[in-house]
C-alpha cells in the first residue's frame, strides 16, 4: 500500500493525454456479456476498476486479454455464475451485471455495489425497469436476485434522472421481445457510448442522449470493435489544474462540448482558457480569481464528479463561493480534509461555502472516495510545501496513470509505501 506525496507551488505546462472515460468503461464491458461472439473495446483507461470488472468476467468465463488499453472480451463460454460477494462489493458499477446478465441469461445474482461512498446510492429505479421488463426481483442478504421466465418490452418512466438506471435497463431490453420506451432518460456523453457500442453489436437503440430512448428488441446481438469516449471527468480535472497552476497547459483528446458548464465557469472565474476541436488549452488567471457560486445538476449542468475538484480552486478565489450538490448531496468528505490544509470552508446542507483566498498548506491527509482524491491532489499542488495523501487505492479507482501525467507537465509528485501504522489505520478505514 503507498501514499502520494506532492510538493505544491510549481507551475505546470506542456500537454497531457486524456484517457478513455472511466464511467463509460464500467458500463462497456459489462455490456460485452450480451453478445454471441468476441467484442474488441480501445483506448480503455488503465485503472483499477476495469481490471476489476475484467476479473469479474473472467469469474463467470469470459475469456478476456487487455494489453495496451484494448480489451478484448470472448463472452460464448460466460454462465449465470451468481456473484453475491467478493469484487462485486469493489465497485459501483458492478450494478451494470445485473442488466447485462438479465439480458443474457434471464437470470442473475449480483452483490449490492459498492464504489464511492457518497452518502446513499439507492438503485431503485434500476429495479423498476427490470421488473417492468418482467424480471422477479428480489433482495438476499445483501444481494439482488433477478429471474424472468422471458423479458418483454415495456414503457418505463424513471422517477428520477439517473445515468445508471438509463444503462442498465438498456442493457436488459436490448434482448427483449418487443419495444421497450425508457421515459425521463438521463443524456450524458456515457449513456451515448454505451448506445453505440450496443448498436455495432447488432442491437436496435434511438433517442440515446435524448429524454427518451426507443428500443427494439433483438434475439442475438454479435462482436463488434469500439473506441471508448475520452474522459470528461478526467478532462475537468487536468483543467482546474491548469486554471490553479498551469502555464499553457495543453489538454488532448478531450470533447470540448462534454466540458462546456466547466470551460463556462472557469472563464467566469478568470482562468484563460482556448478551446480547439479537440484539445483545450488553460493557464492561470493573470490577475486574481473571483469567487463563482455552482450547482451540480444532470448533464448538460455541472457534474457532480467535478464539484470536489472544482472545490480545491474556489478556496483561491477571492470572495465567498457557494457550491452546491444537488445529485449528491453528502458528497463532502473531501472538506474536513481541506480545512487541514488551511481552506476557509463549511458545509450547510447540500452546500459547501468558501471564503478567499486562502493560503493552504501541506498537511497529511486522507482520500475517502475518488473525487476527493483528486480535490486533495488538485490542493497539494497549489499549497506550499509538501501534502502527503493516504487513500491512493481510491484515486486508482478511476485515475489512469495520474502521478506520472503530472509529473510530465512539472509537478513534483511520487509515491512512497505506507508505514505500518498508515496500513493498520488504511485497513481499518476500509471495512
Ligand atoms: C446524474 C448524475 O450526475 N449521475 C452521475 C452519477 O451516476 P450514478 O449512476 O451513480 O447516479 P445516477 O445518475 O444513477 O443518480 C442520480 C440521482 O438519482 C438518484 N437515484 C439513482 C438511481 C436510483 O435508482 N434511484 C435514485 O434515487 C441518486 O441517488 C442520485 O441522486 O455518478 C456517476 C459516478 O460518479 C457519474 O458519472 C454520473 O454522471
Ligand atoms: C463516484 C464516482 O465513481 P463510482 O460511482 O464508480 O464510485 C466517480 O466517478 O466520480
Amino acid at each position: 500500500m503507498e501514499k502520494l506525496l506532492i510538493e505544491g507551488g510549481h507551475s505546470l505546462s506542456g500537454s497531457v493525454q486524456v484517457s478513455g472515460a472511466k464511467n463509460s468503461a464500467v458500463a462497456l464491458i459489462p455490456a460485452t456479456i450480451l453478445a454471441d461472439s468476441p467484442v474488441t473495446i480501445d483506448q480503455l483507461p488503465d485503472i483499477s476498476d476495469v481490471r476489476t470488472l475484467c476479473r469479474l468476467l473472467r469469474e463467470i468465463g469470459g475469456k478476456i486479454t487487455f494489453q495496451e488499453n484494448t480489451l478484448i472480451v470472448d463472452p460464448r463460454e460466460m454462465v449465470d455464475m451468481p456473484l453475491p460477494n467478493g469484487s462485486v462489493k469493489k465497485l459501483r458499477a458492478s450494478y451494470y451485471l445485473m442488466g447485462a446478465m438479465l439480458g443474457r441469461f434471464h437470470k442473475a445474482v449480483i452483490g449490492l455495489p459498492g464504489g464511492c461512498n457518497l452518502g446513499p446510492r439507492p438503485i431503485d429505479q434500476h429495479i423498476k425497469g427490470f421488473e417492468a421488463l418482467g424480471a422477479r426481483v428480489t433482495n438476499e442478504r445483501g444481494a439482488i436476485y433477478l429471474r424472468a421466465e422471458e423479458l418483454n418490452g415495456a414503457r418505463i418512466y424513471l422517477d428520477v434522472v439517473s445515468v445508471g438506471a438509463t444503462i442498465n435497463i438498456m442493457l436488459a431490453a436490448v434482448r427483449a421481445k418487443g419495444q421497450t420506451i425508457i421515459e425521463n432518460a438521463a443524456k450524458e456523453p456515457e449513456i451515448i457510448d454505451v448506445a453505440t457500442l450496443l448498436t455495432s453489436m447488432g442491437a436496435k437503440i434511438k433517442g440515446a442522449g435524448t429524454d427518451v430512448i426507443r428500443i427494439e428488441g433483438v434475439d442475438t446481438l454479435h462482436g463488434c470493435r469500439h473506441m471508448i469516449i475520452p474522459d470528461r471527468i478526467e478532462a475537468g480535472t487536468f483543467m482546474i489544474i491548469g486554471a490553479a497552476e498551469g502555464r499553457e497547459l495543453l489538454i488532448d483528446n478531450v470533447i470540448p462540448q462534454h466540458v462546456e458548464s466547466l470551460t463556462a465557469k472557469l472563464l467566469e472565474m478568470g482562468a484563460d482558457i482556448q478551446v480547439g476541436e479537440d484539445q483545450i488549452l488553460v493557464s492561470k488567471s493573470r490577475g486574481h480569481l473571483k469567487s463563482a457560486d455552482v450547482k451540480t445538476l444532470v448533464y448538460p449542468g455541472f457534474p457532480t464528479d467535478l464539484q470536489q475538484p472544482l472545490t480545491s480552486l474556489l478556496t483561491q478565489a477571492g470572495g465567498t463561493s457557494i457550491i452546491t450538490d444537488t445529485i449528491y448531496g453528502a458528497r463532502f468528505k473531501h472538506i474536513d480534509e481541506l480545512r487541514r490544509m488551511g481552506a476557509n470552508v463549511k458545509v450547510e446542507g447540500r452546500s459547501a461555502i468558501l471564503s478567499g483566498p486562502a493560503g493552504l498548506e501541506g498537511a497529511r491527509v486522507r482520500a475517502t472516495d475518488l473525487r476527493a482524491g483528486a480535490s486533495l491532489v488538485i490542493a497539494g499542488l497549489i499549497a506550499s510545501g509538501i501534502t502527503e495523501i493516504v487513500g491512493v487505492e481510491h484515486i486508482d479507482r478511476g485515475y489512469d496513470h495520474l502521478m506520472e501525467k503530472l509529473r510530465g507537465i512539472g509537478a513534483h509528485i511520487w509515491r512512497e509505501p505506507l508505514l505500518d501504522d498508515e496500513v493498520r489505520e488504511s485497513l481499518k478505514e476500509q471495512e
